[in-house]
């Protein structure tokens, strides 16, 4: 079962191999130029350097996040200053000299809208099946009706149990709507011995997007 205990004990035994040291290279090709000061939402957050380069750009960024581990070391790895306040249930963490904070708690008790995009790395695909729709409406009422969405997927054959999950290209569109097309593709399985040993033909990443 994958519940929050499940994640917070992947971070506290280091268990983190869906952390990648760079800024992540679809995010780079793929995020569409938005007008600067427009607010982005990084669900499932992690302590991904993602979220510096979408500060980096102009854009207010607010990533959410369950584990206070993962918050501290991406303010710890990345040196950053800044200050934190207590909403409800969630700590605020806002940092200073970047137009970014940091949520930490339960995705479901982030209430906040009118998001103009939303950056999903890792995490609908976090998500197991039980609770993946509710993930993605959540995160769809989070946005405007005029949003912008990146999403990066992930489709492979087998038994593997997830995290990460496969979902497939009708359940991307299912969940997300009909707005949401496949804007690139490529399988792991071919250039990454790792998956064809764990028994892939195909590791599709795919990257996903809506625009308006
Ligand atoms: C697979 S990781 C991806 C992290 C990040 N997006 C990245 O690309 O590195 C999923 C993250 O979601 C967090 N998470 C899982 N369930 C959550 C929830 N209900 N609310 C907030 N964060 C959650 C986990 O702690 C973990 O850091």
């Amino acid at each position: 079962m994958i519940t929050n205990e499940f994640w917070l004990d992947r971070w506290k035994t280091g268990r983190i191999g869906f952390h990648q040291e760079g800024v992540n290279p679809k995010l780079i090709a793929f995020w569409p130029t938005l007008p600067k000061g427009n607010k982005v939402l990084v669900p499932l957050c992690g302590k991904s350097n993602d979220m510096i380069w979408l500060a980096e750009q102009g854009y207010q960024v607010t990533g959410v996040e369950l584990s206070s581990l993962a918050v501290i070391q991406f303010l710890g790895d990345n040196d950053l200053a800044y200050e934190t306040y207590q909403q409800g249930e969630l700590k605020i963490h806002t940092v200073t000299g970047l137009p970014l904070r940091i949520v930490e708690g339960d995705y479901f008790l982030f209430n906040d809208t009118e998001f103009d995009a939303c950056y999903d790395r890792a995490a609908m695909i976090a998500m197991p099946d039980s609770k993946r729709t509710e993930y993605v409406t959540h995160t769809l009422q989070r946005l405007s009706s005029t949003a912008s969405v990146l999403l990066v997927s992930l489709h492979y054959d087998g038994d593997k149990q997830g995290p990460p999950f496969s979902v497939d290209d009708d359940s991307v569109v299912s969940l997300w709507g009909e707005q949401i097309q496949k804007i690139a593709s490529e399988n792991l399985a071919l250039t990454n011995p790792q998956h064809k040993e764990e028994g892939h033909t195909i590791f599709e990443e795919s990257v996903w997007r809506i625009q308006p």
